[in-house]
């Protein structure tokens, strides 16, 4: 098992404490799993990404992960801990001046020593890792190009090939798709999955391409106003439960919207 979440209440920092970004959510993900998580704006996608990836530390509730519970271990135990653990955030950090394979390799930083570290900031120690990374995202010659120069898409795919790069037993992805055009967002999407089945990782992604979520994901979880609306397989999941899902409560015609968009969604079913 990768993840057991058992009745988790969660709020940012920043938040007035009875503002909850999660509410009262249990979950079990076990390893290799690949599971979409959907729902609106503000949900609490990123916040239980975050949370399963020991960024965000809940205020209520029991957590365990690979067999810990992370926030019970001294800080080192979770910095090696963190470290299988692979975050990609929604807007890739990814600094402007770098080199794309400098961006790249900062994926294997958890496994490198300091001065490893250190001594690949002046030559990179793995270029030769850093382009094999990039290849299935059509980005190698972009090997020695500065970040700032990539487009959005690049960047966003940079990022991805962080992930292959690192040795991490979950990816925890923050809507990776979203600068993509939809040929590529599948094509990114199918390389990120067949790398996480081919190292039994277990892939959490949320994604606002509900259909992409449905057509390629075996689980799919609904999330709103913090809450799990639903955890069930794609095959089960309706029409329906996505427009009630999205269902917009200043306006009754949104859900009808978010069922139709969902209809005429371009993105192919595999
Ligand atoms: N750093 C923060 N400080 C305070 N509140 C936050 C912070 N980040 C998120 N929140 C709040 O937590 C709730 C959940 O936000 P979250 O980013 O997890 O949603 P989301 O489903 O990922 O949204 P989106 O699809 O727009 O990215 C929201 O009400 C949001 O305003």
């Amino acid at each position: 098992m990768t993840f057991l979440l058992n009745s988790i209440s969660a709020h940012h920092s920043g938040a007035a404490k009875s503002s909850f970004a999660l509410r009262d959510l249990t979950l079990s993900i076990a390893q290799g799993e690949q599971i979409a998580l959907i729902g609106p704006s503000g949900a609490g996608k990123t916040s239980l990404l975050h949370t399963l990836a020991c960024a965000l530390k809940p205020v209520q509730g029991e957590m365990q992960m690979f067999g810990n519970n992370p926030w019970q271990l001294d800080s080192a135990e979770r910095h090696r801990m963190r470290a299988r653990l692979f975050l990609a955030p929604q807007t890739p950090p990814l600094p402007p001046r770098q080199r794309v394979v400098n961006a790249v390799l900062a994926g294997a930083l958890p496994q490198w020593s300091v001065w490893q570290a250190i001594r690949s900031l002046i030559k990179p120690v793995a270029a030769d890792a850093a382009y094999r990374a990039l290849m299935p995202f059509n980005l190698q010659d972009k090997l020695y190009a500065r970040v700032d120069r990539l487009s959005g898409g690049e960047r966003q795919r940079c990022g991805m090939a962080r992930a292959l790069i690192s040795s991490a037993e979950a990816f925890l992805v923050d809507e990776p798709l979203s600068a993509l055009d939809p040929t590529l967002a599948l094509q990114t999407l199918k390389v990120l999955q067949q790398e996480a089945q081919q190292r039994h990782a277990t892939l959490v992604c949320s994604l606002h391409q509900v259909e992409l979520a449905r057509a390629n994901f075996p689980r799919i979880i609904g999330l709103r106003d913090g809450r799990i609306v639903f955890d069930a397989a794609s095959a089960d999941i309706s029409d329906a439960m996505i427009a009630a899902l999205y269902q917009n409560s200043n306006d009754d015609s949104a859900g009808s919207i978010a069922a139709e968009s969902a209809a005429i969604d371009p993105m192919p079913r595999c």
